[in-house]
C-alpha cells in the first residue's frame, strides 16, 4: 500500500495535531498541556475550586508558580517575608494566598528570597520549562512570550486556571494560522519592540484576532531569542491568541544546558523532533502579511491603544483627515486622554518618567541596549525633569546585569535600579504613574490608566525609553548613538558580556512536596467526573431585558474592570468595579454620564458593544465576571431589572445579580472567548464535559504525554 501522503502543515498545525486528546462533534478539542506557570493575581479562585472539588493538581512536575505582579520592586536585603514585606493588604493577600497554595498542592514556586523569582514570563524560558513543541499556558495574556521557542503558548482565564490544575487539558478550538514575514535589513537603530509595534500598526489591534501568528523572514531568523521574545509577546496586542517561530540553531543554543532542558540522548532525541518543527513547503495560512524591514523606524506610541504607532520621525495624527466616525471619535478621545494637540511632533512630546521593564523587555539584551544609549552620550544623565527606573526580568538577570556592570552604568546616570516584578507595567504594585503623569515605557500595554490611574503611557524600545529619560522628551535614539546603534547585542567596549548560563547554577528543581488528603475522584462508569461541585453557570437561550449600547471602539479589559480590582481571591463583588474609571470620575469619585449610569441603562441586563474589539487585552477573567453582575438602579435599588429574571443581591458588591445567565456571551462573544470565561470550562471540569475531562485527562492525557516522551521530555 502506497503511504498516506500528509497535507502540507503549518508549525502550528503540527504542535495542535501531536497535543489532541479528544476531539468533540463539534470540533471543540481537548488538548493536552505540557506546561504552567501560574502566578498570584489569576490563580488563588482556582486553586480554591480544586480544594472544593477535592482534586489534586495532576502535574506538579509540569507546573511553575513565582509571584510579579503585586510585589514591590524595593530592596529586598531585610527581606523576611510576605507578611511582612507586601504592605498593601489586598496584594499581601493575594500573595500569601500563593505561597499556601503551592504548599498544598505540591508545586515548585520561586519567592522573594529565591533569586529565580521574576516576571513569569522570564522565568519560564530562563529555566529551560519552555520548550520548542509544548503546550504551554498560564493565566497571563502575555504567554504569547513562549511561543518563540516554537512553542504553543497562550493566556487563559482563572476558570481553566483550574481545568489545567486538575486535568492537565484544555478545550479549546483551533485557531485560523496567519504568517507575518519581514524580510530585509533593518537600519541602525531598530530594535525588535519597533518591529512588533510596527506590525500592530499594520494590523491593528484586532489584526490577528482568531489567530495564531507564525512569525516569518530573515528579520527574526536573525534575532536572538531574547528579541523573538519581545515580538511574540506583543502578538496578543495585535489581537493573536498566540504568536511563534519556527526553532533553529539559536533557540536549540538558548535551551542547552539550562536547569529544564533535556540532558544527554534526550537532548538528541529533542533537538531531532524539535527540526522537524517548522511549516511544510505549501501549507495554507489564512492570512498572510509582508513587510520590509526597511521601512520600519524607531516606533513609538502617541494614543491610547498599542496600535497607536508614529515612527519616531512623524506627527500625532490629526482626526480632522480622518472620515470614518467611530475613528475619528476614538482618536479624538486619546487625544484628549494624552493630553495631546493633533499634529503634535512625536520629538516635541516631554515625559516626566521612564520606565524600563516589563515582560516584553526586561532582560538582559534589553538592559544591555538601554546601557549602550547611557555610555554613548558623554557624562549622561537623566533630565532634571525626569524620573527613570530600571526593573530587570529576574533576579538571575538582575545578577547578571550587575556581573556586566550593568547596575553602575544606570546609577550613575541617576537611573533607579530595581528588584524583578512587573512593576510600572501594570501597577498592581507600588509602583505607579500619578494622574497626569507621561512615561516613555518598554511595556506592552499603553491602555488608559495602565500604568496608574490619569497616567498617559507611550511604548517604546529601551533604547528609545533609555534616549527619552536623557533628553527629557520622545527623541529619535539614533541622534544619541552616532553610528553606535544596532541591533543586536552590545560591541561597545565598557560591558563586559557574560554568558547568561553561568548564573543558573541551580541545577534541579526542588521536587514538588507530597500533596496532602485530595484525592482525584474516581471516574464513574460512565466515564462522569464525580465531582460534588455543580456547574455554576447555567446555559440559555433567551435573555430579555434593558440592553445598554456602548459605542466605542477597542474597548480594553483595563476598562472594563481596571487592576486594583483584580486583587481579590473571590469571584464575586466584581460588579462595582465594572468599567469604574468610566463610570466615575477619578478625581472627585462622582458618577459621570457613562451609558451604565444614565437611566434606563443603569436597569440593564445586557450590553451591546457596536465597535469592534471588545474586550482586547489581558486575560482577566475578572472582566467577565464584572459584566455578569448587572448594575441595578445606581447601585441602590434591588428590584430586579426586567422582573422577568432571577436577580438576587451580592452581598459583597451591593448589587443585583442576574444568576443563571451570562450576559458576557451576548455582549462580547470575542472577549468572552478570548478570556476563556465561557461554561464549557467549567462543563469540563464539573459538569458534562466533566466527563470529557476525566475520561481525556487521566487516560487521554496521559497516553498523549506518554507518546511524546521520547521526543519532549515532559
Ligand atoms: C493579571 C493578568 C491577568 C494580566 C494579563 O493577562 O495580561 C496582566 O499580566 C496584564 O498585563 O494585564
Ligand atoms: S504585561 Fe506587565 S503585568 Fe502583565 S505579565 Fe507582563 S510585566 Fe506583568
Amino acid at each position: 500500500m502506497p503511504a498516506a501522503v500528509l497535507p502540507p502543515r503549518t508549525l502550528y498545525d503540527k504542535i495542535w495535531d501531536d497535543h489532541v486528546v479528544d476531539v468533540q462533534d463539534d470540533g471543540t478539542t481537548l488538548l493536552y498541556i505540557d506546561r504552567h506557570l501560574v502566578h498570584e493575581v489569576t490563580s488563588p479562585q482556582a486553586f480554591a475550586g480544586l480544594e472544593q472539588a477535592g482534586r489534586k493538581v495532576r502535574r506538579p512536575d509540569c507546573t511553575l508558580a513565582t509571584v510579579d505582579h503585586n510585589i514591590p520592586t524595593t530592596s529586598r536585603k531585610t527581606y523576611k517575608s510576605i507578611k511582612t514585606f507586601v504592605d498593601e493588604p489586598e496584594s499581601r493577600g493575594q500573595c500569601e494566598a500563593l505561597e499556601e497554595n503551592v504548599k498544598k498542592f505540591g508545586v515548585t514556586y520561586f519567592g522573594l528570597s529565591d533569586r529565580r523569582q521574576g516576571i513569569v514570563h522570564v522565568i519560564g524560558p530562563e529555566q529551560g520549562f519552555t520548550l520548542p513543541g509544548i503546550t504551554c499556558v498560564c493565566g497571563d495574556s502575555h504567554t504569547s512570550t513562549h511561543g518563540a521557542f516554537g512553542a504553543l503558548a497562550f493566556g487563559i482565564g482563572t476558570s481553566e486556571v483550574e481545568h489545567v490544575l486538575a486535568t492537565q487539558t484544555i478545550l479549546q478550538r483551533k485557531a485560523k494560522n496567519m504568517r507575518v514575514t519581514v524580510e530585509g535589513e533593518l537600519h541602525e537603530g531598530v530594535t525588535s519592540k519597533d518591529v512588533i509595534l510596527y506590525i500592530i500598526g499594520v494590523i491593528g489591534t484586532a489584526g490577528g484576532t482568531g489567530c495564531v501568528i507564525e512569525y516569518a523572514g530573515s528579520v527574526f531568523r536573525n534575532f536572538s531569542m531574547e528579541a523573538r521574545m519581545s515580538v511574540c509577546n506583543m502578538s496578543i496586542e495585535g489581537g493573536a491568541r498566540a504568536g511563534m517561530v519556527a526553532p533553529d540553531e539559536v533557540t536549540f543554543a538558548y535551551l542547552k544546558d539550562r536547569p529544564l532542558s533535556p540532558k544527554g540522548e534526550e537532548w538528541d532525541r529533542a533537538v531531532a523532533y524539535w527540526k522537524s518543527l517548522r511549516t511544510d513547503e505549501g501549507a495554507k495560512f489564512d492570512i498572510d502579511i509582508s513587510i520590509r524591514a526597511e521601512d520600519i523606524v524607531p516606533t513609538v506610541t502617541w494614543g491610547t491603544s498599542p496600535q497607536d504607532v508614529a515612527p519616531i520621525t512623524g506627527n500625532v495624527p490629526d482626526p480632522a483627515n480622518i472620515t470614518d466616525a467611530m475613528k475619528k471619535n476614538g482618536v479624538e478621545r486619546s487625544l484628549k486622554y494624552m493630553n495631546l494637540a493633533p499634529g503634535t511632533r512625536m520629538e516635541d512630546i516631554k515625559i516626566d518618567k521612564v520606565f524600563i521593564g516589563s515582560c516584553t523587555n526586561s532582560r538582559i539584551e534589553d538592559l544591555r541596549s538601554a546601557a549602550k544609549v547611557i555610555l554613548a552620550v558623554k557624562d549622561a544623565k537623566v533630565a532634571d525633569t525626569v524620573n527613570a527606573m530600571v526593573v530587570p526580568g529576574s533576579g538571575l538577570v538582575k545578577q547578571q546585569a550587575e556581573a556586566e556592570g550593568l547596575d553602575v552604568i544606570f546609577k550613575r546616570a541617576g537611573f533607579d535600579w530595581r528588584e524583578a516584578g512587573c512593576s510600572m507595567c501594570l501597577g498592581m504594585n507600588p509602583d505607579q504613574l500619578k494622574p497626569g503623569e507621561r512615561c516613555a515605557s518598554t511595556s506592552n500595554r499603553n491602555f488608559e490608566g495602565r500604568q496608574g490611574p490619569g497616567g498617559r503611557t507611550h511604548l517604546c524600545s529601551p533604547a528609545m525609553a533609555a534616549a527619552a529619560a536623557l533628553t527629557g522628551h520622545l527623541v529619535d535614539v539614533r541622534k544619541l548613538m552616532g553610528g553606535a546603534a544596532t541591533t543586536g547585542v552590545t560591541s561597545v567596549e565598557q560591558i563586559k558580556l557574560t554568558n547568561s548560563k553561568d548564573y543558573l547554577t541551580d541545577t534541579v528543581l526542588p521536587p514538588p512536596a507530597a500533596q496532602p488528603g485530595a484525592e482525584l475522584h474516581p471516574a464513574s462508569g460512565k466515564g462522569e467526573a464525580a465531582g460534588p461541585v455543580p456547574s455554576n453557570v447555567t446555559p440559555f437561550k433567551v435573555l430579555k431585558g434593558i440592553t445598554a449600547p456602548l459605542h466605542m471602539p477597542n474597548v480594553d479589559t483595563d476598562m472594563i474592570i481596571p487592576k486594583q480590582f483584580l486583587k481579590t481571591i473571590k469571584r464575586t463583588g466584581l460588579g462595582q468595579a465594572l468599567f469604574h474609571t468610566l463610570r466615575r470620575d477619578p478625581a472627585t469619585g462622582e458618577l459621570t454620564d457613562f451609558v451604565l449610569n444614565k437611566q434606563p441603562y443603569d436597569k440593564a441586563v445586557i450590553l451591546v458593544c457596536d465597535g469592534p474589539n471588545f474586550g482586547c487585552g489581558s486575560s482577566r477573567e475578572h472582566a467577565a465576571w464584572s459584566l455578569y453582575v448587572v448594575p441595578l438602579q445606581g447601585y441602590k435599588d434591588g428590584a430586579c431589572a426586567d422582573g422577568g429574571q432571577d436577580g438576587l443581591w451580592d452581598p459583597v458588591g451591593d448589587r443585583a445579580v442576574v444568576r443563571g445567565h451570562l450576559p458576557v456571551q451576548l455582549a462580547a462573544e470575542r472577549a468572552s472567548a478570548r478570556q476563556a470565561a465561557g461554561g464549557a470550562v467549567h462543563c469540563a471540569v464539573r459538569g458534562r464535559g466533566g466527563g470529557r475531562g476525566a475520561r481525556g485527562g487521566p487516560g487521554g492525557a496521559s497516553g498523549a504525554a506518554a507518546g511524546r516522551a521520547g521526543r519532549v521530555p515532559v
